[in-house]
């Protein structure tokens, strides 16, 4: 009754205004027509730039942990990176937002206790010594393979232990498969930190003894101790900040899609985040981070003595003339700049020391000249810097200067957004991942 007299009021509103337009329009039908083709011309070119273009701007994939605004940045489940550190548990002692704490918030969307972070910060601790196979796997590699390439083989290793890929064959139901992949994505991120320190042992100091995990710490500060740098609060605090905020970008970024696609197949976390690793260290992504220090330290010296804007500016010119991007400048959906930057430099801005160094100054400069330039460049849809702008040079300023290392420590953050979103995916059963591919040919008829 109620839908037929919804549909009676719906037809009525869509015949009188027909007839109003009828009666108003003294439109001919080319003037009709010039209003019809350019928003079906931009109809068309929309589609094909979807189709060509990096699929930039579509729609397409439920992601609930954090939503990536062009203008203001990122937000975890609605809150700003300012907000989560005013409210999110740091370490005890510390100030800045723990690895734990993203997690709880990015998995749960609510705001842990501190009794809640530190209980999840010794589960973690309990899980984090590596398998022996692996350890030997590791130890196997050849030092000269790049880290992240050790990294990624060392995360597919573990899924041996995969609690999800056992109960699986088993033959578990649909509804149990989240708690399953949550147990493996706890795991996961318990060892994470344990293989990237093993890896950076072997690459750059060999034979060194690594330090035992302690109950009583949090993830990062469990993994700088393991890295040899423990004795450096500055650097500790730096890495939980650094580790929170790179855990999540939405999901339309390469890495964190590649876990979802992968995932979607009902892969493991282990093996999904294996994959989303080597989108990682593509240089357009996280490998950006390595490029910049190198890119810096060029810059450096190159212009030799004294650093000016102008120098600054005839250095930029030169990368762009010679066809090469500007590492760490420029965003897939970005179009301000990216708030993980800000909130670094916000960081070195607090410490003397950071703010006396020489590359962070470089750094801060190059801030300060890079956009215009890339504005009248007229390339890049935006010409601000995005967060591997920032990242390494605190890294570097601590005594973290193997650069090549750099992605490694991003790989181990953005495990927490990825996780989280396998975990979510089972717990919702949302499908295998499948979308539609044209030929040359089938696109050239569409556009006919
Ligand atoms: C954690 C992260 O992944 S953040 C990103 C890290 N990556 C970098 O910093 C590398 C440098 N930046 C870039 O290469 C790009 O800006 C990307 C990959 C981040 C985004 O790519 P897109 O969305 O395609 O950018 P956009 O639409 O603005 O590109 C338009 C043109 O500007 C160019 N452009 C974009 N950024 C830059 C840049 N920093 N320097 C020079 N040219 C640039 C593009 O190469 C493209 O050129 P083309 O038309 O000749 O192909
Ligand atoms: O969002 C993106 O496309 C890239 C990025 O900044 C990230 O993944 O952290």
């Amino acid at each position: 009754m109620f839908r037929q007299a919804s549909f009676a009021s719906k037809h009525f509103a869509r015949s009188f205004s027909a007839s109003q337009r009828r009666l108003a329009s003294t439109k001919t039908i080319r003037e009709a027509l010039e209003e019809v083709i350019p928003v079906k011309q931009a109809q068309l070119k929309k589609l094909v730039e979807h189709l060509l273009g990096g699929m930039r701007g579509l729609k397409a994939m439920l992601w609930e942990a954090s939503v990536l605004d062009p203008i203001e940045g990122i937000e975890f489940h609605n809150k700003t990176i300012p907000q989560c550190q005013q409210e999110l548990p740091p370490a005890a002692g510390g100030k800045e937002i723990i690895a734990e704490s993203m997690l709880w918030l990015l998995l749960t969307g609510k705001v842990p206790t501190e009794a809640e972070v530190r209980q999840l910060s010794r589960e973690l601790a309990e899980k984090g010594e590596l398998p022996e196979y692996v350890e030997k796997f590791i130890d196997s590699l050849p030092p000269t393979l790049h880290p992240m390439t050790q990294l990624g083989m060392g995360v597919a290793a573990l899924n041996h232990e995969s609690k999800f890929q056992a109960a699986y064959e088993s033959g578990i139901k649909k509804t149990e498969y989240w708690t399953y992949t949550l147990e493996d994505s706890i795991n996961l991120l318990a060892r994470l930190p344990t293989l990237a320190a093993r890896i950076y042992r072997n690459v750059y100091n060999p034979g060194q003894p690594i330090p035992a995990i302690n109950k009583d710490l949090d993830l990062v500060g469990n993994y700088v101790n393991q890295l040899g740098f423990g004795e450096n609060k500055d650097l500790t605090e730096y890495l939980r900040l650094y580790i929170a905020i790179h855990g999540d970008h939405e999901g339309g970024n390469a890495s964190a899609h590649t876990a979802h696609l992968v995932g979607s197949t009902l892969s493991d976390p282990y093996l999904s985040y294996a994959a989303a690793l080597y989108a990682l260290a593509g240089p357009l992504h996280g490998l950006a981070n390595q490029e910049v220090l190198r890119w810096q330290l060029n810059m450096q010296k190159e212009i030799g003595g004294e650093v000016t804007h102008e120098n600054i500016k005839e250095f930029l010119w030169r990368t762009l003339k010679s066809g090469q991007v500007v590492p760490g400048y420029g965003h897939g959906v970005l179009r301000n700049p990216d708030p993980r930057f800000m909130a670094l430099q916000q960081f070195c801005d607090t410490r003397p020391d950071l703010l006396a160094d020489p590359v962070i100054q470089l750094v801060k400069k190059t801030y300060e000249v890079a956009p215009d330039v890339l504005k009248e460049h007229g390339k890049t849809k935006n010409p601000y810097p995005n967060v591997d702008a920032a990242s390494g040079c605190v890294l570097y300023h601590y005594g973290l200067t193997q650069f090549k290392y750099y992605t490694v420590i991003f790989g181990v953050s953005r495990a927490l957004g990825c996780v989280t979103q396998l975990v979510w995916a089972r717990a919702l059963g949302l499908p295998i991942e499948r979308p539609k591919s044209l030929s040359m040919e089938a696109i050239e008829k569409l556009i006919k």
